[in-house]
């Protein structure tokens, strides 16, 4: 199991500090949750954020796209330094268009669904596809509680690969904790995001210790 950090959990005003020390605590992937106050009901950062604190580790940055119209973003985030971008299947751009304009800037591409989108929402794509991501509560904000009710798409869509013979990563996002890990884990969840879980622990690198302990166990 892979654990990216939200950085929407961190402190805003040390978030390179807050990359440097999840890299040295154990994180897999750093996750950058973008948001546009129009897509979902909340603001965070764009490219010009991502691209200051991209030098503070070597280790991926994981860009979450929470906007309306992400085809027309994806060149500045891949000059911010992406290495994989994730997009709503529920945006207003054309997802083959964003999954191209994507993979043409050399980064890896995800797609993601909300709660209330079907699996086979990403089936069309997934030959061209790195990465989706099932999100496991409302996207928007941190601190919600995991709704164990996505893991059958997330077996639906590992079904699916499996019988494709495609190998791409499923990653969860919201709500993942010591308690609901285990269950993403057996369901074929290959990345976790968490955010409250590892950013308000007392200890980061035991909090992602655990997780990953828990979940291969
Ligand atoms: O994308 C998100 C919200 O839209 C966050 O990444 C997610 O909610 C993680 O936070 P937490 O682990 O606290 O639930």
């Amino acid at each position: 199991m892979k654990i990216a950090p939200s950085l929407l959990s961190c402190d805003f005003a040390k978030m390179g500090e807050e990359i440097e020390k999840m890299d040295k605590c154990g994180a897999d992937y750093m996750h950058l949750d973008v948001m546009d106050a129009h897509f979902v009901p909340n603001l965070t950062f764009g490219a010009p954020v991502i691209k200051a604190v991209r030098s503070y580790t070597e280790k991926p940055f994981d860009v979450h796209l929470m906007i309306s119209e992400p085809l027309k973003y994806i060149d500045d985030f891949a000059k911010a330094g992406a290495d994989i971008i994730t997009f709503h299947a529920e945006s207003d751009s054309d997802i083959s268009k964003t999954i191209d304009k994507i993979t043409e800037n050399g980064i890896k591409p995800g797609l993601v669904i909300k709660p209330n989108t079907p699996a086979s929402a990403v089936f069309p794509y997934l030959d061209k596809l790195f990465m989706v991501l099932v999100m496991t509560v409302e996207p928007g904000f941190g601190g919600q509680s995991f709704m164990a009710d996505m893991l059958p798409k997330v077996q639906e869509i590992k079904a699916e690969c499996a019988k494709r013979g495609l190998d791409v990563l499923i990653e969860a996002d919201g709500g993942i904790s010591t308690s609901t890990i285990k269950q993403a884990a057996d369901a074929g969840v290959d990345v976790c995001v968490a955010g409250t879980a590892v950013f308000k622990a007392e200890d980061s690198a035991k909090a992602i210790a655990e997780l990953k302990a828990i979940a291969e166990k």
